[in-house]
C-alpha cells in the first residue's frame, strides 16, 4: 500500500535518512523502533508529505504522492506531539476537523471517543488538558475518519494503563480490517501484542526489516524487547570480530 524507494533526507549537513526503501502492505501491522534520533518520525513525516526529502518517492498505491494532498484522507496520523489551538474545546476541535473533512456523521469512527470518555470533555479548552487526555484526543482523530492506513507516532505515551489497554484493542480491531498500522514506540512490550513486522531504524536507515516471528524464531527469543537485545549484541560482536 505504500512503497518507499531510495528516500534521503538531509537537514542542514545532518543526514537523517539514508537511502531508505521500504514496502508497507494492507494487514500489516508495523513496529517501526529505533533509539533516539535515528529517524522513524523523519521517515513519518517524509510519507506524510510533511518533510521533503532531497532524494527517492513516496508511493501510495501504486502512485507518486509528489506535492499532492490527497492520499492524506486515507492516513490517520497520531502525532508525537499532538498541537491544537489551544484555546478552542475538544468539542470545536473535533466539530472543526468534520467540517473539513465533510463526511457524513454516521460514517464517523466513535469507539474511541467513546471509550475514552470524551463526551463529558467537549467543553474543555485543549490549553488545559493534561497530556494523557491531549493523546486521546489525538487518537480519536487519528482513527474517526476510518483511513486505511493508520500512523501512530509513540501512541502510548502519556495514556495510563487503561487508556493504553483500550487503544491496543482498537489497533487490533482495525489491523483485522485490513488496515496498514505503523506505530512507533520505545515501550516495546506494548508492541508484542500488536506488531506483525519489525523495522529497526540505526543511524538513518533500516537495520532490518522482518516479520516478528521471524525475528523471535531467529534469536529464539519469545518477546520483542529480548529478541531486539539479542539483536543488538550479535551487532556489537560482529563489530568487534572485524575491528
Ligand atoms: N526540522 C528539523 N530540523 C533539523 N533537524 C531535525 C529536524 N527534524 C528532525 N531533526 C533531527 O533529525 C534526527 C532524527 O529525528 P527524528 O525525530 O526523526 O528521530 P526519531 O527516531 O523519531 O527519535 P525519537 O525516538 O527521539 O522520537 C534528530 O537528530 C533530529 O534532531
Amino acid at each position: 500500500m505504500i512503497t518507499i524507494q531510495h528516500i534521503s533526507k538531509r537537514f542542514g549537513n545532518f543526514q537523517v535518512l539514508r537511502d531508505v526503501s521500504l514496502n508497507l502492505r494492507g494487514g500489516q501491522c508495523v513496529a517501526l523502533i529505533g533509539p533516539n534520533g535515528s529517524g522513524k518520525t523523519t521517515l513519518i513525516k517524509a510519507i506524510l508529505g510533511m518533510v521533503m526529502p532531497q532524494s527517492g518517492t513516496v508511493l501510495f498505491k501504486g502512485e507518486s504522492v509528489g506535492r499532492q494532498w490527497e492520499y492524506r484522507r486515507g492516513i490517520g496520523y497520531m502525532p508525537q506531539i499532538g498541537r491544537y489551538p489551544e484555546n478552542m474545546t475538544i468539542g470545536q476541535v473535533l466539530d472543526m476537523m468534520k467540517d473539513i473533512r465533510k463526511v457524513p456523521e454516521e460514517t464517523l469512527d466513535r469507539d474511541l471517543f467513546e471509550v475514552f470518555g470524551l463526551q463529558a470533555m467537549l467543553q474543555k479548552r485543549m490549553g488545559t488538558l493534561s497530556g494523557g487526555t491531549r493523546q486521546k484526543v489525538s487518537a480519536c482523530l487519528a482513527f474517526m475518519f476510518n483511513p486505511e492506513v493508520l500512523i501512530l507516532d509513540e501512541p502510548t505515551a502519556g495514556l495510563d494503563p487503561v487508556a493504553t489497554e483500550l487503544l491496543k484493542d482498537k489497533i487490533l480491531a482495525e489491523k483485522s480490517k485490513n488496515r496498514l498500522i505503523v506505530i512507533t514506540s520505545h515501550v516495546l512490550s506494548d508492541l508484542d501484542d500488536l506488531a506483525t513486522e519489525v523495522i529497526y531504524m540505526h543511524e538513518g536507515r533500516p537495520l532490518f526489516h522482518k516479520s516478528l516471528e521471524t525475528l523471535k524464531e531467529e534469536t529464539g527469543a519469545d518477546r520483542l524487547a529480548k529478541a531486539i537485545a539479542k539483536v543488538m549484541a550479535n551487532q556489537e560482536m560482529m563489530k568487534e570480530v572485524i575491528a
